[in-house]
């Protein structure tokens, strides 16, 4: 493995090269950040170098500033950790050079990494490089300039959209732009660049310092139209996140008072922004996912995955329909198994519907839509079984059912053939019960639209072996979704966190709350909508039997409430038959119903829960901790019995799962951030006053009693004992 270092070598010609190097992704971490720094002081000071070319070793360039400093200096509060780029390096020391300096890029310059870039008077790049400054998705802005150079060179409109929406570019757009001076192919990165470096100091090629370039700004009412046009849009596309606006405000400070003055004020806001709580909950989001991919025991073993490269998926339906789009999407055939021909011609055509509608979104080109169907095949029966790497198995939950299937698809597949269920509650020993496979037995959670939502919740169980859970987790990569590794119980790690959600939400609806109240406090606090509205849309059929499952595994702290089943008997069925809580209309935005209050008003009579007969007084905050409260909760019961690898594999899980809000970092990380004693507390004050559902558990309660946060490993609680 190469090492983290930078070098400085001078050829013939007088170009000196310095090279970065910090494997995988030459992040920019402090030490290369120094290494920079004397480099180019030498090359500076050296009678024999006449120009400069910078470039990143092993064909990337770079991902920019690196994430690990940001997370220290959010545990830390030691903002000094950060080194002084902006200044120090980029203005200084690259772009106010006596020598020019040019960038050669390959494969990925992001972040602190396009920034060096901007600061360089040329950029040389290899084809399909990306180019991008997504800091905005860390919750900060660009700190080395980007906010100030970015704009001078492609223009204000596309500076925006590249910052605001984290949108990478490839060189060859970046060349149209006048971001790239010029693309060349890899094998010539380095010649050209040299060339162009010497032509600049020989004066046959423009010497360019970006941040003095005003041609491209415009004018400055035009500027400040642009600006607040974005500024009125990020409002409303992204009303949590400070750093939207705070990147138009300093981009407005360089046009209206000179690129100088917009580098100093992008550096202060920049680290300010880094100690915001949006940007402590987005960097952790970014390094907890990184993170899925180590599991002890798994991918620390010298195992490699094996080539999956036929799966079957046994059912049509929305979920089996969506696993197999997401399989051929991935060039993995699929043999497609149904019981009889409606419902397999229904499923194929799903799946077609689904790959069409990525063409028609302008995602996927008609020939690569043409392609993955190709590599789909519908079945009846079991005779393309033979030759498949893997089942998955997507009918209805229903014990017998599986078992049965579990115990044909035993002999009619080849020995080293994954067998994967798609259960989303039910207990892998039981669906295996009937075979003398359980080694190979393991669950493939997928969360709908498959096709769509990124993770995949990898259930293994004590017998499965640690071969068929690596070969799942690259089956996950590969067909792009992040995949966590949980143990078995029911419901597993997501569902099983997340089934107080909608109780927690029924239980204050009972208590008298407005349910239109409850699912704007949802979704103000940063949920894509609320319990009532996200029940609507899956339907009450869900509700009712995943709410049976749960009652019957966890009796001690369910709370039944008759509010759906009063929904289906007056002919509801949410979104899909148009009336739920809400009435839904094609083509406008679902509408609060006020014909279900009277059977909100049954339901309460039957459960007569609200205290005196009267509905509680609660603030929106409240509302909040007493549906978000039972979840972190069940996920403290979830990590005192050792059902994921780490507290952040559930933050994880249920950011991609569950939809929480990104910038507060999962579901453990805002309970830290909450305070463990402040959940506790109120969870005890709640179960005295409305009974059992809330009642704290041991792992909060011996959490809250002895300060340690929730997230701290497992090992400091002696008490439990890991099912992984
Ligand atoms: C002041 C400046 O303006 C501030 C900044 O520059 S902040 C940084 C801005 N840059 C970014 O946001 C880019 C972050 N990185 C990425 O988006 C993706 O990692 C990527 C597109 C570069 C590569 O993606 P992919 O190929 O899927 O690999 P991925 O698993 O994500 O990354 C590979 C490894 O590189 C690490 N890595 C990537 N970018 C990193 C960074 N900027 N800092 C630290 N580590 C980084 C990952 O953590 C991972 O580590 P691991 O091997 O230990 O798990």
């Amino acid at each position: 493995m190469a090492e983290v270092k930078v070098t400085l070598e001078v050829g013939n010609d007088g170009v000196a090269i310095i090279t970065f190097s910090n494997p995988p992704a030459n992040a920019l971490a402090v030490q290369i950040i120094a290494g920079l720094k004397e480099k180019f002081d030498e090359a500076i000071k050296r009678n024999d170098v006449k120009a400069i070319v910078l470039t990143g070793r092993g064909g990337k360039f770079s991902a920019g500033f690196d994430i690990n400093v940001l997370e220290k200096v959010q545990e830390t509060g030691n903002i000094s950790l950060i080194p002084d780029v902006s200044v120090d390096l980029v203005v200084n020391t690259i772009e106010d050079c006596k020598k020019p300096v040019v960038a050669a890029v390959e494969g990925l310059a992001l972040g602190g990494g396009l920034e060096l870039a901007l600061g360089s008077h040329a950029r040389i790049a290899a084809p399909r490089t990306q180019l991008g400054l997504p800091e905005l998705t860390l919750g900060t802005i660009p700190g080395f300039g980007g906010t100030q150079r970015l704009p001078r060179l492609v223009g204000l409109s596309k500076a925006v959209e590249m910052m605001l929406l984290s949108k990478p570019i490839m060189s060859e757009e970046g060349e149209k732009l006048g971001l790239i001076d010029a693309v060349v192919a890899s094998e010539e990165l380095l010649k050209v660049s040299r060339l162009w470096a010497l032509d600049i100091a020989n004066r046959h090629k423009p010497w360019i310092r970006s941040l003095h370039k005003t041609d491209k700004l415009g004018s400055l009412s035009e500027a400040y139209e642009a600006l607040n046009a974005a500024t009125q849009q990020a409002r409303k596309t992204a009303p949590n996140m400070p750093q939207h606006k705070a990147c138009l405000d300093v981009m407005r400070d360089g046009i209206v008072h000179g690129g100088y003055t917009g580098v100093l004020k992008e550096a202060k806001v920049f680290k300010e922004l880094v100690l915001s709580d949006t940007s402590k909950g987005l960097v952790h989001s970014f390094l907890a996912q990184r993170v899925t991919s180590k599991v002890p025991n798994v991918t620390d073993v010298g195992l490699k995955p094996r080539h999956v490269k036929k799966v079957a998926v046994i059912g049509g339906g929305l979920m089996g329909s969506g696993i197999a789009t997401a399989l051929i999407l991935s060039n993995i055939y699929v043999v497609l198994k149904e019981v009889n021909s409606e419902f397999l011609l229904k499923g194929i055509r799903t799946i077609e519907a689904n790959v069409r509608g990525l063409v028609t979104k302008g995602k996927l080109t008609q020939e690569k839509a043409e392609k993955s169907l190709s590599l789909l095949k519908g079945v009846l029966d079991y005779s393309d079984f033979k030759e498949v790497d893997m089942v998955i198995e997507a009918v209805i939950e229903n014990v017998p059912l599986k078992q049965k299937i579990f115990g044909e698809i035993e002999k009619v597949c080849p020995a080293h053939c994954i067998l994967a269920t798609n259960t989303s509650t039910i207990d892998l020993n039981l669906v295996g019960e009937k075979t003398s496979s359980r080694d190979r037995i393991i669950g493939a959670h997928f969360f709908s639209p498959a096709h769509v939502m990124p993770l995949l919740e990898i259930v293994r169980t004590e017998k499965t072996s640690a071969q068929v859970i690596l070969d799942l987790m690259a089956v996950g990569k590969i067909i792009k979704k992040v995949p966590v590794v949980v143990g078995n119980c029911t419901g597993f790690a997501v569902n099983r966190t997340f089934f107080p959600y909608s109780q927690g939400a029924h239980v204050l609806v009972n208590l008298g709350v407005d349910v239109f109240r409850i699912d704007r406090a949802i979704s103000s606090f940063g949920l894509p909508m609320g319990p009532f509205q996200l029940q609507d849309l899956a339907g009450y059929g869900v509700a009712l039997a995943t709410g049976k499952e749960f009652a019957n595994a966890f009796p001690d702290r369910t709370f039944n409430s008759p509010l759906v089943e009063l929904l289906v008997k007056s002919g509801r069925n949410g979104k899909n038959n148009g009336k739920g809580y809400y009435i839904y209309e094609k083509g406008s935005k679902p509408k609060p119903d006020p014909s279900v209050v009277p059977i909100i008003e049954e339901s309460r009579q039957l459960t007569n829960i609200m205290p005196g007969g009267k509905s509680i007084s609660v603030t929106d905050q409240e509302i909040v901790e007493m549906i978000l409260f039972p979840v972190v909760n069940e996920a403290c019961r979830v990590l005192g019995e050792g059902i994921v690898v780490r507290a952040s594999d559930l933050d994880t899980a249920s950011v991609l799962g569950m939809s929480f809000p990104s910038y507060r970092g999962g579901i453990v990380f805002w309970a830290d951030a909450t305070g463990p004693n402040h959940v506790y507390k109120s969870l005890k004050k709640w179960s005295e006053l409305y009974g059992n559902f809330y009642t704290p558990s041991r792992f909060l309660e011996e959490r809250a009693r002895r300060g340690i946060p929730l997230s701290a490993p497992i090992s400091s609680f002696p008490a439990s004992k890991s099912r992984l």
